[in-house]
């Protein structure tokens, strides 16, 4: 496995002092990565690499199975794109406005992306753990499915629009495929969908639905395993390759890394962060 390569420069932000080493896992909320950029280097490639981590588990003959290398960003990278997620006086993050209907969403001429899934698949979570640098801004989650009724715009500053989709299959709002479809089909701006699948259930019925609706519209797409802190290690490692082989070889516009991620330990967020901050053109990595 190849360690998480350092840019020169890297070695004075990974340098820790003693006092704070010793607190070292003890970071605050909003996990910022200079925070997490003190950690072991065991768990920080956990955090922020959760598929090289999984690699470790994997037979050597069967290591080439992870795709880990399509996007393969340096620490120095990740800790780049943390800069598009703060929010400050002059990078304002906020709540745009809701939409039900194509035609009521915000006219905005920066790229935007979307995150898609089953009800209680952990959209808003997701959006919410993205956004932790940026803790005015409500993103509401709920163990209730089909919580999210309407499509949220969030502003990231001059850079790019985040959108929160309610969820399809159980409790899907009744106006669900007027909606979601024709924004997905239409949206001139969209940039990348981000597909989540549930990293315990794997890919259900209702994820196919919207996978074959990706690969209609041709639109390219980026599939994003949630929940894996309730995950073993095994049952993850297992869902990882019948996804990306699924992925392989049933699809045509899905990105052929997936992204595993955890709205409660934060695994794989920055990451995600540094993918988002890369493909909508703001950040040049390697
Ligand atoms: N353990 C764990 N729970 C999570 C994670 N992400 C979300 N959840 C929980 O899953 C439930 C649903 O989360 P939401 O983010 O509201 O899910 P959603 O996909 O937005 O759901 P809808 O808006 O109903 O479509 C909540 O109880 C969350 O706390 C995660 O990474 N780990
Ligand atoms: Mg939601």
């Amino acid at each position: 496995m190849a360690a998480p390569r350092l840019r020169p420069g890297m070695g004075r932000l990974i340098e820790m002092p003693a006092a704070l080493g010793r607190l070292s896992r003890a970071y605050s909320k909003s996990h910022a990565f200079r925070e997490v950029l003190q950690l072991p280097k065991m768990e920080l490639t956990k955090l922020v690499f959760p598929l090289q981590e999984l690699q470790r588990h994997l037979h050597p003959d069967a290591r080439s199975d992870l795709h880990l290398r399509v996007f393969d960003p340096s620490l120095e990278d990740v800790a780049r794109a943390e800069g598009f997620f703060t929010a400050t006086p002059r990078n304002r993050i906020e709540y745009l406005s809701s939409a039900v209907r194509l035609d009521h969403a915000p006219d905005l001429p920066r790229p935007e992306v979307c995150f898609i899934g089953r009800s209680n698949v952990g959209k808003s979570s997701l959006i919410k753990a993205l956004f932790s640098l940026a803790p005015e801004v409500e993103v509401r989650v709920s163990k209730t499915p089909g919580h999210t009724k309407k499509m949220n715009f969030f502003k990231v500053g001059k850079y790019f629009t985040l959108v929160d989709m309610p969820g399809y299959g159980y409790r899907a709002p009744e106006d669900f495929v007027d909606m979601v479809e024709t924004y997905l089909k239409e949206r001139k701006n969209l940039l990348r969908t981000f597909l989540l699948v549930d990293s315990v259930a794997g890919i259900q019925k209702a994820d196919n639905i919207a996978i074959e609706m990706c690969e209609e519209f041709a639109l390219p797409y980026v599939m994003v395993l949630t929940k894996i802190d309730k995950s073993s290690t095994g049952h993850l490692l297992k869902q990882v390759l019948e996804i990306q082989k699924f992925v392989a070889t049933k699809t045509q516009g899905c990105f052929p890394q997936l992204f595993p991620v955890s709205a409660v330990t934060y695994s794989g967020i920055h990451l995600l962060r540094c993918f988002i901050a890369t493909i909508t053109g703001n950040l040049k990595t390697n």
